[in-house]
């Protein structure tokens, strides 16, 4: 498809505000930076040398399989032991995020998996809060919007600590966690194993998240809402096995996706990752255009940067590519996010108000 005339350029892209809401820190480290700690610790690479190091992540998580996706980050967690590596990769991550023009970013990642070395809980998550206070900190120092950064909380889903780390979600969200989150394998883990923790987070009036409706169907976004409270849904991509379309090609909404839509349950996309675990053939044929089309509360974000060689301004020019998008969807995709982020509503504004929307009619021009 031939983008037309008011097709953004790849430097307007750069330069427009971008928010994510699903970027896992553990799938966002610089190839470099996974060659040092490793040094240091003594973990065994695939690949030593840096460059070759990014190509083989791309192409061992390029694998059809999220199962097989996941097995990569054994050698990004693997180097995230410590307190000086989970505080420089944090750091890394918010300086890299900003370079792209990210003003606003929820990253994730998973505590339990940072134990191996004897680092307690707190340990992990105070070492990743102070990286990320220190990136944003050395950003603010260069002028421009500078970047906010929350931090969700991850529990694993085949594992069973998921209370415990709610509950450590919750003692630091006056310190920069906003949200509580599952991922790992989807089928065979259903979100309901994990009820309790979930049935905690409501009553402490707390944010989360579930990764749902990615390598497994509608019954898993169906729980993820409906027996857990998720706010939003991580992926939530195969929402779209429950439109279907009337002799007249009108699009069709079953009871589900007409409940996410009128809800505006915001959809955390993710399209080269999803192309990558084979959840969607193309980003072409990414359901992401019917669901913009839709007017669903569609958000696009990277997943794992390092995996999918991705970025957010990347991200969004596949999209533009694809489906012809403008500045005007971009801003509508960021605006969605924003409202969707897990911060207090007057910072979501301000940020809205006085950074995004400026930056997208500075744009414009
Ligand atoms: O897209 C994903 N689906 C399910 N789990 C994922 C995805 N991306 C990363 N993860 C897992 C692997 C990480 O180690 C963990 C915490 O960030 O979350
Ligand atoms: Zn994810």
């Amino acid at each position: 498809m031939v983008a037309p005339a008011t097709s953004p350029s790849y430097e307007q892209i750069r330069a427009a505000p971008k928010a994510v809401l699903h970027d896992h820190l553990d799938g966002g480290l610089r190839p470099e930076t996974i060659v040092e700690l490793a040094e240091e610790i003594g973990h065994e690479l695939p690949v030593g040398d840096p460059a070759a190091l990014g190509i083989w992540f791309a192409e061992a998580s390029y694998s059809g399989s999220l199962e097989r996706y996941l097995e990569t980050f054994v050698h990004t967690v693997g180097v995230m032991q410590t307190e000086s590596a989970l505080r420089r990769v944090a750091a890394e991550c918010a300086v890299d995020l900003a370079a792209d023009g990210v003003v606003y970013a929820e990253v994730r990642f998973a505590p339990e998996q940072h134990l191996a070395l004897g680092l307690t809980l707190e340990q992990v998550v105070e070492a990743v809060l102070a990286g990320f206070a220190e990136g944003a900190a050395q950003v603010a120092g260069r002028g421009g919007p500078g970047i906010t950064i929350g931090t969700l909380l991850t529990a694993m889903r085949h594992a069973a600590r998921s209370m415990e780390i709610a509950e450590l979600a919750v003692r630091y969200r006056d310190h920069g966690v906003v949200g509580f989150d599952i991922a790992g394998r989807e089928a065979g883990f259903p979100p309901t194993r994990h009820l309790d923790a979930f049935e905690y987070l409501q009553r402490e009036n707390f944010h989360f998240t579930i990764h749902a409706g990615e390598a497994f169907g509608l019954p898993s976004i169906w729980q993820a809402i409906q027996w857990c409270g998720a706010d939003r849904l991580g992926h939530g991509v195969r929402i779209v096995d429950d439109i279907t379309w009337d002799a007249d090609g009108r699009a069709q909404l079953g009871r589900l996706a007409a409940y996410v839509r009128d809800k505006r349950i915001p959809l955390e996309l993710c399209p080269s990752s999803n192309v990558q675990t084979g959840a969607v053939a193309s980003i072409a044929e990414h359901p992401i255009g019917l669901l913009h089309d839709l007017r669903f509360r569609v958000t696009v974000n990277t997943d794992n940067r390092l995996m999918s060689r991705t970025t957010m301004s990347q991200e969004m020019a596949l999209l533009v590519e694809a489906f012809s998008y403008e500045l005007a969807d971009l801003q509508w995709f960021t605006v969605n996010a924003m409202k969707s982020s897990f911060i207090p509503f007057d910072q979501r504004l301000a940020l809205i108000n006085d950074v995004i929307k400026p930056g997208y009619a500075k744009l414009a021009g």
